[in-house]
């Protein structure tokens, strides 16, 4: 069979380095790399956009909408770690482990946009639960999420890196203060939210992990559900997924760091609570499950291939 070409427009990139980290040895696919000193030359994108089985957009979201314009191909497979199109008509959105009609509607696109990292938190842990019935759709649901400083790119790793940064760096960052975060949108269209979350982002001084927890009142939830019966909703949901899973209950520490799957594709979520208030919190790395670790798992659906590959 031939191999499948790929071809990762922003390859220099933060996400498009990685994901080359984790395809660019595999001899199950063909590289199609675009010389160094023409990648951002619009011709030459064009040719390598068209002549590409899958087409990875590793770009700002200025720059993949003009991608997808210049791809001509009605062949090629678009996956889109950009922000442009995770809540556009036409475009199916990358979180396979939504349900097993998500993972077939992947494996059929030719348009797969690929989860922002702060909603890849959030929605692991309340879409389950809403697709359940236990919370409900107006719930007014608060959300905070960690970050390290490579979620900001290249611009934001030189800057937490730079020489004679400011001493506030030293610090974790809350941001994202006019309450509307570009993750939002999509939080709430795939939850089947009736509102978005109050949503607060923190970018702390390391380099890659995030911890992203949603606060829940038991009573609010419906038939007022104990902790173990939410941890066991989302374990039903997640049982057998091989790079989602829920940590069992009390089995965590007592303290979650952010950066506990750091280097991995995993993502783990980790249920706690009183039987008055439950947290649920999701550990990942935004560059692996977050970004590239995603991206790499919707092409391999979309290859027809185990989604794992090249991964675990
Ligand atoms: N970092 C993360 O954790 C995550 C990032 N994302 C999203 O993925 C996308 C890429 O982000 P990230 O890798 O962090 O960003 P970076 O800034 O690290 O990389 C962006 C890349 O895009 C290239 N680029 C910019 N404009 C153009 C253009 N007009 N033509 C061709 N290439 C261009 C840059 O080229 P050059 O090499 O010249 O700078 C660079 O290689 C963004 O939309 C981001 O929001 C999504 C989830 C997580
Ligand atoms: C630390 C930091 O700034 N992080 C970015 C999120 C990175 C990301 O996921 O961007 P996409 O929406 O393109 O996926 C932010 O909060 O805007």
């Amino acid at each position: 069979m031939a191999k499948a070409k790929v071809y990762i427009d922003g390859q220099s990139g933060t996400t498009g380095l990685q994901i080359f980290e984790r395809i660019g040895a595999r001899d199950d696919l063909e590289l199609l790399r675009i010389p160094n000193e023409r990648r951002h030359d619009i011709g030459e994108r064009r040719c390598f956009l068209n002549e590409a089985d899958v087409v990875f957009l590793c770009l700002p979201d200025d720059a993949a909408r003009e991608a997808v314009s210049l791809i001509e191909n009605p062949d090629v497979r678009v996956i889109d770690a950009s922000t442009a199109h995770r809540t556009a008509d036409g475009w199916t959105y990358g979180f396979p482990e939504l349900s097993s009609a998500q993972r077939a509607a992947i494996a059929a696109s030719r348009h797969i946009a690929n989860p922002g990292c702060h909603a890849t938190g959030f929605i692991s842990c309340v879409a389950p639960l809403v697709q359940a019935g236990t919370l409900p759709t107006d719930y007014p649901l608060t959300c905070f999420s960690l970050t390290g400083y490579s979620g900001g790119g290249k611009r934001m790793i030189a800057a937490y890196e730079q020489e004679g940064r400011p001493a506030s760096f030293d610090a974790p960052g809350i941001y994202g203060l006019t309450l509307a975060h570009k993750h939002l949108p999509e939080m709430q269209k795939v939850c089947g939210l009736s509102d978005e979350p109050v949503f607060l982002p923190v970018v702390d001084d390391y380099y890659k992990g995030m911890a992203t927890t949603v606060m829940l009142r038991n009573e609010l939830l419906s038939g007022s559900p104990s902790t173990a019966e939410v941890h066991a909703c989302l374990a039903d949901h997640y049982a057998g997924h091989r790079l989602v899973s829920v940590v069992p209950l009390g089995q965590n520490g007592p303290t979650l760091y952010a950066n506990e799957l750091a280097g991995t594709n995993e993502l783990r979520i980790v249920v706690c609570g009183n039987d008055r208030q439950t947290t649920v919190t999701a550990l990942f790395d935004n560059l692996g499950k977050g970004a590239s670790g995603a991206a790499v798992q919707n092409m391999n659906i979309a290859l027809g291939l185990d989604e794992t590959t090249g991964l675990i």
